[in-house]
């Protein structure tokens, strides 16, 4: 299953094909520690909606290419977007820049919006947005060198692209999560891994790697219909009470109940075979 050859080339980002139906992103400014320039935050968008949509994708690895993972938001650029905000008066440009924040806030939605799994591979830094943007992964590991950092406060700012809102979520510990945004504080592998911001660490980078290829290429042998109807599911979850989202969960599955997927998946179990030699057709 190869993917889309009309899949678009980017400035800051790449995507090559790793596995069967597994796309890498590669954050891909290495000689800017991956900083997050204004391209970065329009190709997100681009990317995952791209993504969202092709048929022959069904997981995605997300790794930093060079020496870390990323330095988080461009400074140098950052003050030419947010600090000479357009408008004739206060109103006007604090108008300009809350269309701007709610832009570069859907880079990150536009994960979770993309119904395949996102899995983040962490190497080294994970700095500022890098935070925010692997909040909104549904998978993280990382390398024993990896440490992360809530580093808003230190340029005088409250993070506005995720982090304060998926994070908790994330991490069991709130105390923690209060904690390392307001002292900016770096969080090292093993406490990350402690503390459930990811699930499994690797001794280096190609390990990371290879273990992230690994699980989503197993994530892509299964059905398309139940895998992204679970991620889907699973974030309404999160942000509705028990009682919405059974019911949301029960509308789905009225209509996903009849895949044919089903059917072959039990046949197969029925006659103990692997549920990898089922073949399920593209969603
Ligand atoms: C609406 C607002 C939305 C989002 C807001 C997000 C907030 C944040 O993201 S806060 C976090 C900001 N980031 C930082 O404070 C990190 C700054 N960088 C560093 O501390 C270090 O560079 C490092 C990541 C620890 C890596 O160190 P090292 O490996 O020694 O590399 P350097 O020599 O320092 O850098 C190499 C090269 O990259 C450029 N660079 C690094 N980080 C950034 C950055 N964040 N923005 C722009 N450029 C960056 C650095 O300037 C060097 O460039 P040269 O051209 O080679 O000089």
């Amino acid at each position: 299953m190869a993917a889309d050859a009309a899949a678009p080339a980017y400035e800051t980002l790449r995507v090559t094909q790793a596995r069967e139906a597994v796309l890498h992103v590669e954050l891909n400014r290495p000689q800017k520690r991956n900083a997050m320039n204004p391209a970065f935050w329009r190709e997100m968008v681009e990317c995952f909606a791209h993504l969202a949509q092709d048929s022959a994708c069904r997981a995605i690895v997300l790794s930093g290419a060079g020496k870390l993972f990323t330095a988080g938001i461009d400074l140098a650029e950052m003050a030419s977007v947010f600090m000479m905000a357009e408008g004739d008066d206060a109103a006007r440009r604090a108008w300009h820049l809350r269309k701007k924040i709610r832009q570069y806030q859907e880079s990150f939605t536009a994960l979770e919006k993309c119904p395949k799994p996102v899995i983040a591979a962490v190497h080294g830094a994970c700095i500022g947005a890098g935070v925010d943007l692997i909040s909104a992964c549904d998978i993280r590991y990382c390398t024993e060198d990896a440490w992360f950092q809530i580093k808003e406060v230190d340029i005088g700012l409250a993070a506005d692209v995720g982090t304060l809102q998926r994070l908790p979520r994330v991490m069991g510990n709130r105390s923690l999560v209060n904690e390392l945004a307001f002292s900016t504080r770096k969080l090292m592998a093993p406490e990350a891994l402690s503390h459930g911001l990811v699930s499994r660490v690797f001794q280096d980078k190609e390990a990371l790697l290879d273990g992230a290829f690994e699980l989503a290429a197993e994530i892509a042998t299964k059905s398309p219909v139940a895998v992204q109807g679970t991620k889907i599911n699973l974030l309404q979850a999160r942000d509705h009470p028990v009682p919405d989202a059974l019911d949301y969960v029960a509308t789905w599955n009225m209509a996903m109940l009849q895949t044919e997927d089903i059917l072959k998946s039990v046949q197969a179990a029925m006659e103990k075979k692997s549920p990898k030699d089922v073949v399920f057709s593209k969603l």
